[in-house]
């Protein structure tokens, strides 16, 4: 089973909230995504909604139920009571839960499972039995006694922490050892009946190797990458709409 694709809505959110406009749209690039073929999508809001609103998720909501049903949405953050009444309300096919702090600027680390383990037993329990598969957001250092720690929360899968991976684009050495932790720690959740994701910082030119070495990777979520593509790849049509308008040939 190839990997699957979450395109993760954030960065395009963060677009959106320069301005008090309706553009670029969270629901229409979500629809462009999935129109695609990514298999979900993907908001991690935070307490102070900088990038996704709490009011965007009943509009994500509504366009997999009513236009692509196949399709999941998973919700990351927190495990703070806003935020999984926020899931209990949004009932996501998925919740990957981040040990975020709210000053944090993005996620930078997984859960310390030696200190959280019985802390999050309940809280997986809670998402669990509304019927949301989740994932827990996991250091790739190669630690098998923390992933048997996570199998203990009862959570379904975990999603490595690729950050350092994804900072290695200038140093393919350090990305190879890097790499090899993240793959000994696939290993290790694989044989404790774990499914894993993976995210943070993957692009086009590291997602290769990452799959290459962990071809049961169940699902990639990517944001940042993927939306600085889209502009990248997005321009020359775009200046060509835009020379159109201003009335000149094109
Ligand atoms: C858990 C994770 O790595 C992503 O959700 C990341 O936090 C994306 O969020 P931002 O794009 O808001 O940094
Ligand atoms: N779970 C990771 C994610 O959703 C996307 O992170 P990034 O690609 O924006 O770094």
């Amino acid at each position: 089973m190839p990997t699957k694709l979450s395109v993760n809505l954030n960065a395009i959110a963060m677009l959106r909230n320069r301005r008090d406009l309706p553009w670029p749209s969270v629901e229409g690039l979500g629809r462009i995504a999935l129109q695609a073929g990514a298999a979900g999508l993907t908001v991690h809001p935070r307490p102070d909604q900088r990038h996704i609103r709490f009011s965007d998720l009943p509009v994500i909501r509504a366009l997999i139920d009513d236009e692509f049903p196949d399709a999941e949405f998973n919700i990351e953050g927190y495990p703070s009571e806003d935020f999984m009444a926020l899931c209990e309300k949004t009932e996501p096919e998925q919740v990957t839960l981040v040990p975020d702090d709210p000053s944090q600027a993005t996620s930078d680390h997984g859960f310390d499972f030696r200190a959280s383990s019985e802390l999050l037993k309940p809280i997986v329990a809670r998402l669990k039995k509304k019927g949301m598969r989740v994932s827990l957001f996991a250091d790739g250092d190669g630690d098998g006694e923390a992933v048997k720690l996570a199998r203990a929360t009862g959570a379904d899968r975990i999603e490595l922490y690729t950050g350092p991976y994804g900072g290695c684009f200038d140093d393919p050495e350090r990305g190879a050892k890097i790499l090899d932790d993240l793959g000994r720690t696939a290993d290790a959740a694989l044989a404790e009946g774990l499914g894993v994701n993976a995210g943070h910082d993957l692009t086009v030119a590291n997602l290769p190797a990452l799959i290459k070495r962990i071809p049961k990777l169940a699902e990639v979520s990517i944001g940042h990458g993927l939306t600085a593509d889209a502009l990248e790849y997005g321009m020359a049509e775009t200046v060509h709409r835009f020379r159109r308008a201003c009335g000149q040939p094109v």
